[in-house]
């Protein structure tokens, strides 16, 4: 495929190009193939580690032996590069303080133990074993390039990588699912943003009959983000708000383990007896790790880990939420100043340093249980909410 010409393109159709080619590129990774990206005359072949089977895997150690560039490295990140060596895995001291580590795993690891390395909750395996040795010779777009795809797919971040040359890519990889490294940075900046609202409905609450709900939907097509307007809004002084972030298993479910569900109904009520104001539903499930993501982490608290520390073992921050999003949703509804029903420090700064004027925070606390307390201690102790 002739890579195409930003300059040659009207923006627009360029912005949508290059989202299509990172979009198809995820869920290609999602189901197992070979993406790849490029960057000058050198191009690097990706699997991602979660979903790699023998014949894909057998794919990228034929072209690194054809390709004469390299033999097939692990991507992993710096915190999942830690929890390994907790568990056995040798590195050399003093390596630099890079956010990913290409890490070379020999020509004949198999399928398995490369998720076994990207992934923490299965049975305990011996790191040593594997001959796991540090190389640095990747280009950091490819290695930052890897993680951040697999990341969108909402997988482990870890990847599978082999650089080829740019000239013998026909033979490995369609060109569907080719990209450059430097989109990826394009893509970032607008995938999350650029909301368009696509529709709305007055949806009585209870609680709130007076309610409307309005759809965003990402530039990217993703899951779209959802504005809960209660009352009549009144923009002309600042709007009390909650940012809630998805969770499938305390908003719906019911969940014990979390304190969402009673926040989601909290704030509803809270907002209804104000007179009005705005409830954000941010597809941000999980602290923005996904929801499968977030039931590993469940398994490793169950082993000992807390919420933070589960994040990291997973190879994620401790927490992956954007506020970009969020602050777009309030420019578009014309609210820019708002109290924010919140504890976390965190919602207050990144929500100002995307433009919202907050003008208060709204404590939005409720009862624990037996089955949250250690979760709500450690957003208090290691997040430093303000309980
Ligand atoms: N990764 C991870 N996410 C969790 C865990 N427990 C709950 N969540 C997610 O955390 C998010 C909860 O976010 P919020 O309700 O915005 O809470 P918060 O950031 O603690 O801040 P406030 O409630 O505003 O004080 C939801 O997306 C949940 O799915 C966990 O153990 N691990
Ligand atoms: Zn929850």
């Amino acid at each position: 495929m002739t890579p195409i010409d930003p300059a040659a393109l009207d923006p627009s159709v360029w912005t949508a190009t290059c989202l299509a080619q990172v979009e198809r590129a995820v869920a290609e990774l999602r189901r197992g193939g070979v993406v790849a990206l490029l960057e000058g005359d050198q191009a690097a072949l990706l699997l991602a580690a979660e979903t790699v089977e023998q014949p894909a895997l057998a794919t990228l150690q034929g072209a690194s032996t054809t390709g004469k560039k390299g033999e097939v490295r692990l991507v992993l990140t710096s915190e999942r590069t830690q929890a390994l060596q907790k568990r056995g895995l040798s590195l050399p001291a003093n390596l630099p303080a890079d956010d990913v580590r290409v890490l070379s795993v020999g020509g004949a690891l198999a399928a398995e133990a490369i998720r076994q390395l990207a992934d923490p909750t299965v049975a305990a395996f011996d790191a040593q074993a594997l001959g796991v040795a540090v190389v640095g010779d990747v280009s950091p777009a490819f290695a930052q390039g890897a993680i951040e795809l697999a990341k969108a797919a909402r997988l482990l971040p870890a990847a599978i990588l082999v650089l080829v040359s740019r000239a013998g890519l026909d033979h490995w990889v369609d060109p569907a699912f080719r990209m450059e490294a430097r989109d990826l940075a394009h893509w970032r900046r607008n995938a999350a943003s650029n909301l368009r609202r696509v529709s709305s409905a007055r949806v009585p609450l209870e609680g709130a009959e007076e309610a409307e709900i309005i759809a965003f939907r990402p530039h990217d097509g993703g899951k779209e983000h959802l504005a809960i307007i209660i009352g009549k809004l009144d923009t002309t002084r600042p709007v009390l708000t909650r940012l809630h972030s998805e969770c499938f298993t305390g908003d719906l479910l019911g969940s014990l383990r979390c304190d969402c569900g009673e926040q989601l109904r909290g704030a509803i009520s809270a907002i209804s007896q104000s007179g009005n104001g705005v409830l954000l539903y941010l597809a941000q499930e999980g602290r923005g790790i996904g929801l499968v993501n977030k039931l590993r982490a469940y398994r490793l608290q169950d082993a000992g880990a807390d919420t933070l520390d589960a994040n990291l073992q997973l190879g994620f921050g401790a927490d992956e939420r954007l506020y970009q999003p969020a602050a777009e949703m309030l420019q578009q509804l014309g609210v820019g100043a708002v109290r924010l029903l919140t504890n976390n420090p965190d919602k207050v700064t990144g929500l100002a340093q995307c433009g919202i004027n907050v003008t208060e925070r709204v404590p939005h606390v409720f009862p624990s249980n037996d089955h949250n307390e250690r979760y709500l201690s450690t957003k208090a102790m290691r997040f430093g909410h303000m309980f």
